[in-house]
């Protein structure tokens, strides 16, 4: 008898959704930065253990504000992954609750889909007596199955947490193989490398404003040979991810390979260069060129 589901990680940006699909699945697939919003994709994880398989979504962060295109985009994208999924877990940041939680709260529990809510970051918390009052505060709903207090980067109440999630896994045929970790493509892993340390190595300001395109991808016995082309919004911006001589962008690219060679098991050759797409963070239809719209 095998068992399958598909469960989805839900919560604000920067609660610890990506390293908490990262520690399930055992292997870095889902970006991680310091900066908010830097998930803009519904990532699969895959997750084999004997007759169980899971499948994770991991959404972009659910967030109230933001005018331009590309939140509306960010938050559709969050709530289509919260329907048709066996169960959600809505991560919340311990002793934190504001706004964009509150929100993240309303749409997982009026999704109609049993869900878990995964208090993350404890390893902050000192003495763990302080968080009664706050757990005290939190809300509750007919759908609330239980509460987790984990940490994602630590991995302390992981293994607490997938067995809960484990008795609303139906049973059913696999949906992927057992070796599967991702449906995503090689091309968008490397994609993702990329944006990951420009995330990481710019200022707060400029990751909204780039996206990151693999213009050549060829595999051969022995290497990897990737082109990625870096998009920005204005010309101002393409200075500021070069870099001084260059070095920035060098930077970039030689941790991005460093990733890319440990996920693919094989040399990599990384070609980065900017290029300027003006506006398009208020433009759909370029959004949508770039692989934003495509759930
Ligand atoms: N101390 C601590 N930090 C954590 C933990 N989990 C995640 N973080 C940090 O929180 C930050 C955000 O983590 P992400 O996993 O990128 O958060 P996210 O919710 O996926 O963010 P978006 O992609 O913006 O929606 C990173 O700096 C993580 O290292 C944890 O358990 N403890």
């Amino acid at each position: 008898m095998t068992y399958c589901g598909i469960v989805s990680i839900a919560g604000r940006p920067n609660v610890g959704k990506s390293t908490l699909l990262n520690r399930l699945i055992g292997q870095k697939l889902s970006i991680t930065a310091h900066k908010p919003q830097t998930t803009r994709h519904s990532i699969l994880g895959i997750q084999t253990v004997g007759e169980r398989q899971v499948v994770y979504v991991d959404t972009p962060g659910i967030h109230v504000t933001g005018k331009q295109r590309l939140n509306q985009v960010l938050n559709r994208t969050a709530s289509s992954s919260l329907h048709d999924v066996d169960v959600v877990i809505l991560v919340l940041q311990a002793m934190v609750w504001n706004d964009d939680d509150k929100r993240a709260f309303e749409l997982v529990s009026n999704s109609g889909v049993p869900f878990f809510i995964a208090v993350n970051k404890i390893d902050n918390i000192r003495k763990k007596e302080e968080m009664l009052p706050y757990l005290g505060t939190l809300p509750t709903h007919e759908n609330l199955q239980g509460v987790v207090l984990i940490s994602a980067r630590k991995g302390s109440g992981i293994d607490s947490l997938e067995e809960q999630i484990g008795k609303f896994i139906p049973e059913g045929p696999w949906r992927y193989g057992e070796d599967e970790l991702t449906d995503r493509s090689a091309r968008f892993l490397a994609s993702e490398a990329v944006r990951e340390q420009l995330t990481r190595l710019l200022s707060a300001e400029l990751p909204y404003a780039l996206s990151v395109e693999i213009e050549t991808f060829e595999e051969s016995a022995d290497l990897l040979r990737i082109g990625a082309v870096i998009w920005v919004d204005k010309p101002s911006q393409k200075g500021i991810v070069i870099g001084k001589g260059g070095a920035q962008l060098k930077e970039v690219g030689s941790r991005a390979r460093a990733t890319l060679e440990t996920l693919f098991d094989k040399k990599v050759f990384l070609e980065c260069w900017v290029r300027v797409k003006e506006g398009w963070a208020d433009d759909e239809r370029a959004l949508r060129s770039l692989g934003y719209d495509n759930q």
